[in-house]
């Protein structure tokens, strides 16, 4: 076989091929999945800007929120290519894309899902549940991680529920439903849901930017997931990483 030497510099994407992307980490300072059944696990991140959703409760508003952060500063355009590119240099497996909400540019997700499959990746998708993924994006090696919001995150309902995208969610056989709670009434509203939209597995993980937050949360929520039998995650990064932007 030959290879052809490429004279210059790389073709230029065209828009089909850019993705909006907040920031990327997790390659030259290594962290942890922190969240969910992965949690623990070595991975790189690739976070997309904007949110079709505006949780009070949100952690990642400069994906989203112009009134407080800068789209300029906050958001750069990367071709799919160099994405791939960028984690294929790194021996690290688990490639995490989360946002904002990353299903919003579904369509160039499909072509870099595909492409860190075959660099040899596994995907996760940290996602709100509100956009029903593609069956070109319901891959062999693709997760999704669906959080869908309560309004005592500070958003509603008849916005972060969507019946038909959960449902979708569902019979991809790919998803763990993983859900934010601060308080006991929370984890009825979760079961509530849960038996409306037959969503398993259930996963719980206790809301806080803070390990203080975060451990008086898991005791309060500890015991009423223990005796549904869900699943119990903490946020790994919060307490190992202070919450650090890009860990
Ligand atoms: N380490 C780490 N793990 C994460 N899992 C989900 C994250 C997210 O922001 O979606 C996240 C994050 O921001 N950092
Ligand atoms: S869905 Fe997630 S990223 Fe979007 S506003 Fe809510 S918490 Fe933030
Ligand atoms: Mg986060």
């Amino acid at each position: 076989m030959t290879t052809t030497k490429r004279l210059g510099p790389e073709p230029k994407a065209t828009e089909d091929e850019v993705l909006i992307v907040a920031e990327c980490f997790g390659a030259e300072v290594p962290t942890f999945q922190g969240e969910g059944p992965s949690c623990g696990h070595p991975a790189l991140f690739i976070r997309l800007s904007r949110c079709n959703l505006t949780c009070t409760k949100c952690d990642t508003k400069y994906t989203w929120d112009w009134c407080r952060f800068d789209q300029r500063k906050e958001s750069t355009k990367r071709s799919v290519a160099g994405l791939v590119a960028w984690a294929a240099s790194s021996p690290v497996e688990l490639v995490v894309i989360t946002g904002g909400e990353p299903l919003i540019q579904q369509a160039r997700l499909v072509p870099l899902a595909l492409g860190l499959l075959a660099a040899g990746k596994r995907v996760e998708f940290e996602t709100n549940g509100t956009i029903a993924p593609t069956p070109q994006l319901v891959a062999d090696g693709v997760r999704f991680n669906v959080s869908p919001k309560l309004a005592s995150f500070g958003v509603k309902e008849t916005k972060s529920i969507v019946p038909a995208a959960l449902e979708a969610f569902v019979a991809s056989g790919r998803a763990t439903f993983k859900f934010v709670a601060s308080t006991v009434h929370d984890l009825d509203r979760i079961a509530e849901l849960a038996d409306a939209h037959r969503l398993a597995p259930v996963w719980v993980m206790p809301e806080g930017t803070t390990p203080e937050v975060i451990t008086a949360t898991t005791r309060v929520l500890a015991d009423g997931v223990a005796a549904r039998h869900w699943h119990f995650t903490t946020r790994l990064h919060v307490l190992a990483f202070a919450d650090t932007r890009g860990r």
